[in-house]
């Protein structure tokens, strides 16, 4: 028996227990070495006329016996002969495929794809094998040799038979212990779906013997009552499907293959949206195709979801779910991110450099980002169901990043707009406003019908300027976070006027004009006595009670000065721990209403208890209007009650 070199021993201890941390990937790279042998013989075949093969009968096969608990992945390959097999086996960390790869990087053309680098991925067999054997020819030897180890001390190296060139790689699984199912490898469904995952687009087949079942053919004399009978037969398949979709040319790939492949891939029973390519060529040169899904994942907004896209490198599944690819804000998109270029660490479970990932990320989320823009502007009625599915996440966006994902995402959003009554972007917003409007407003509350009623909104759109009515949790933080919205001048497009978000039911509107404010401010102060007397009535229910400018129906308004709005603190309070946060409310009163008079003429006339009971009342309609709960419905409805008898 030939020893393993001492750092090999080393290596190889760690290779099986620390390296990997799946074991399942040893049949991803003995099926990668598999490809890369039949690669070398292909490309030695168009080197040198004296080789022939077929590409077509170059094929890998994975099969298992049960009883003996082996499995084989064998190849027709370039194969190897004695001393390859004492230095490419003998050897850790060793890559003849490597070398390979450096040797013809001038030559070998895009029909080569060689995967191995590392001289490791072989040993990854010892995870799941207590012995492995391989037994292989080299391409034009006229004979076999064998290579058997344990993985421990050593190995051995014999003759052996083999029909012809290629590689059999056989493994005998270890004995299940109570953490691990080997034996669970033994299985025609269980490989098929690890070909499947990991190896789905190696260039040359991958085909397995499977057990499939058959209908005989009705026996002539068959009588009315015969039932039809089945048998069972073996018959190889190929079962990955080769070239990547990704990989041709967008314009000899029809919709319906884009979308078939996204439903099988990514587990979807409804047709993407949108399907988008990008296809990066030069020092770093990688392919995407990525699709934004037609309906809400169902758990995309639970703790379990995550984001990501599939990460392969030279066709081999390396990440099913890289996150760094694709922002929070877009974790919607699924998707594929190939590159031969990727520095890949060991263990190909990741990355060596970020700062390869970093570069394609960014390129990704411009791509996805000019491609929604894309559809918000060439079909609407498409753009606006993809909102409705995943805008919160676009908004939510804006907000976690305090406003500074604003330049790139706000032009994505959409409002209801009061007065256009649809939905609506920013731009078209303010594109549509009245001259001598200042700011963008909205209105922020559960429903739409309920918002468009709002003496407030009603007051803001008699005087001709529109309110977005706001009916997400998120938006009132997105507007917040977002603070204003800048658009270009019509006649000098590199100048900006950035325009004020503001809440209809925020503090001051800007909206009155001198004349209304100074009125408002002699109201307000002729009548001191009767709004202390109201704010007394109130306590700390308010912050104060005031003169409204901005009310023309209605008695009351509820409004909020400071950061934090009515809306938003109805949204924050449905969450535990947050019951300390108040909006500072202000009970703004229309002095041009009848109520108001009644209300002066009883602080004239010294009843206390008169204005205290209707300014409770006026307060709870408030509430009621705005749709936040009142106090205590049981004290209001008697109030009420009172006033009719
Ligand atoms: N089926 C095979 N046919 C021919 N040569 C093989 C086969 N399997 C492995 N080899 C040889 O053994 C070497 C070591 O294989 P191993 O899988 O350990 O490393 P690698 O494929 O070179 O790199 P990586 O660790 O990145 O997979 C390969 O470089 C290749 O020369």
């Amino acid at each position: 028996m030939r020893k393993f070199k001492t750092e090999s021993k080393k290596l190889l201890d760690l290779m099986i227990n620390s390296i990997y941390t799946n074991r399942e990937i040893f049949l991803r790279e003995l099926i990668s070495n598999a490809s890369d042998a039949v690669d070398k013989l292909y490309f030695k075949s168009l080197t040198d006329s004296k080789v022939e093969i077929s590409k077509d009968d170059l094929a890998i096969l994975v099969s298992f016996d049960k009883d003996a608990r082996t499995i084989t992945v064998s190849d027709n390959g370039i194969g190897m002969d004695k001393d390859d097999l004492d230095r490419n086996l003998g050897t850790i960390a060793h890559s003849d495929s490597l070398e390979f790869k450096s040797e013809n990087a001038e030559t070998q053309g895009e029909d080569i794809d060689i995967i191995g680098q590392f001289g490791v991925g072989f040993y990854s067999a010892f995870m799941v094998a207590s012995k492995v054997k391989v037994v292989s020819r080299a391409y034009g030897a006229d004979a076999a040799y064998s290579w058997e180890s344990d993985g421990v001390e050593g190995y051995t190296v014999k003759e052996a038979e083999r029909a012809s060139h290629g590689t059999d790689v056989i493994l005998t699984l270890k004995e299940d212990t109570d953490e691990e199912n080997y034996d669970s490898y033994l299985s025609e469904y269980k490989l098929k779906s690890l070909i499947k995952r990991y190896s789905n687009y190696v260039r040359y087949p991958v085909q397995m013997e499977v057990e499939k079942t058959r209908e005989l053919p009705k026996p002539e004399d068959a009588d009315d009552d015969y039932k039809p009978e089945f048998e069972h037969y073996r018959e190889l398949d190929t079962i990955n499907s080769m070239i990547p979709i990704w990989k041709r040319p967008k314009s000899e790939v029809t919709q319906e293959e884009y979308n078939e492949f996204y439903k099988s891939d990514f587990h979807d029973f409804s047709d993407p949206v949108r399907t988008i390519t990008v296809h990066a060529e030069g020092s770093f040169s990688y392919d995407a195709l990525l699709f934004v899904p037609g309906r809400v994942p169902f758990d995309l907004y639970s703790k379990d979801y995550k984001k990501g896209l599939a990460l392969y490198s030279s066709n081999v599944l390396i990440m099913e779910k890289c996150e760094e690819l694709v922002p929070d804000y877009f974790n919607f998109v699924r998707g594929v991110v190939d590159s031969q270029d990727l520095t890949l660490n060991i263990s190909r479970e990741t990355l060596q450099h970020n700062s390869q990932l970093r570069a394609i990320a960014k390129r990704i989320e411009k791509k996805i980002k000019s491609d929604l823009a894309d559809m918000r502007d060439t079909d609407r009625e498409g753009y606006e169901k993809f909102f409705e599915n995943f805008g919160r996440g676009i908004k939510y966006g804006i907000y976690s990043s305090y406003g500074m994902k604003k330049d790139e995402l706000a032009d994505l959003l959409l409002f209801y707009s009061a007065k256009q009554d649809k939905m609506i972007t920013l731009d078209e917003y303010a594109s549509a406003m009245p001259e001598g409007q200042e700011s963008i407003f909205y209105a922020a509350g559960d429903s739409v019908e309920r918002l468009a009623k709002m003496p407030i909104v009603s007051t803001v759109l008699d005087k001709g300027y529109d309110v977005l009515l706001c009916t997400e949790d998120v938006d009132e933080f997105c507007m917040t976070a977002m603070a204003d919205f800048a658009v270009a001048d019509a006649d000098d497009p590199d100048s900006l006027t950035a325009y004020p978000l503001k809440n209809v039911a925020g503090g001051n509107l800007g909206l009155e004009t001198e004349e209304e404010k100074e009125a408002a401010e002699a109201v307000a102060k002729e009548n001191e006595d009767l709004f202390s007397a109201m704010k007394e009535a109130l306590g700390d229910k308010v912050a104060k009670v005031a003169v409204s400018t901005r009310l023309s129906g209605s008695p009351v308004a509820l409004t909020a000065e400071g950061p934090i709005s009515l809306e938003m603190e109805r949204v924050l309070s449905g969450a535990p721990g947050n019951d300390d946060v108040k909006s500072e409310r202000v009970l703004e009163v229309n002095a041009e209403h009848p109520i108001f008079e009644t209300l002066k003429a009883a602080q004239d006339a010294g009843d206390a208890d008169k204005v205290r009971l209707y300014t409770d009342i006026l307060y709870n309609q408030a509430l009621l209007v705005e749709g936040m709960p009142i106090d205590d419905p049981v004290e209001y409805a008697q109030a009420v009650a009172k006033l009719m008898v």
